[in-house]
Formats: C-alpha cells, structure tokens, sequence
C-alpha cells in the first residue's frame, strides 16, 4: 500500500492550481459551457479507470471540482498528486 504523504511534502509537489483541503486534494476547473465540463469529466473518469485510482468529480455549471484522495491509504498518496498531473494534462 502506498504511503501517505505528510502535509509538507505535499505542499512541495502539488501542481499549480490543487490545493490540500484535509486528507483530499482538490482542483476547480473553469468551462466555458456546462458540456465541456461533462466531457472533461468523462475523460477524467476514463483516466481514473485506466489508472484504478477514483476522483470525486463535481460537475456545476461551467465548472468541474475533482477531489483525490487514497481511501485505502487513509490519505493523499503519490498516486493522488500522480493524477492530478494527469487531469491537468487532459486541458
Ligand atoms: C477496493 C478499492 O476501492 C480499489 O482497490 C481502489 C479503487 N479506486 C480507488 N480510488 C481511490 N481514490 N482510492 C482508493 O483507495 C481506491 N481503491
């Protein structure tokens, strides 16, 4: 199981834009119509089963809240900052 980073750790390497909030990290992102954000979340769903490693995804309109954490590790993991790159990428 992989181990829980301590919350400094996880300021050093969260990517521009994530913030720590508890035991999650969380990213907004801003659409310019609600479907753009139901396709970025798609695509965000598709990533996260390829990768077996499951966001909380808010979709609101012209705007998409994902949330990482590791459930089974109790906290935010490598994996979680790893997806969080991810998501960023599908921009
Ligand atoms: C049984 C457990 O749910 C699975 O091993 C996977 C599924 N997706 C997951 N997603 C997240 N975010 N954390 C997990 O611990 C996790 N575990």
């Amino acid at each position: 199981m992989a181990d829980v980073l301590d919350d400094g750790e996880i300021a050093d390497r969260l990517p521009d834009g994530w913030e720590l909030d508890g035991d999650e990290i969380a990213r907004i992102y801003e659409f310019d119509d609600y479907l753009a954000g139901v396709a970025f979340a798609s695509e965000v769903g598709e990533i996260s089963e390829e990768q077996f490693h499951h966001p909380e995804i808010r979709i609101r309109y012209e705007e998409v809240e994902v949330r990482f954490t590791s459930h089974e590790a109790g906290g935010v993991t490598e994996q979680d900052l790893d997806m969080a790159a991810r998501c960023d990428e599908l921009r």
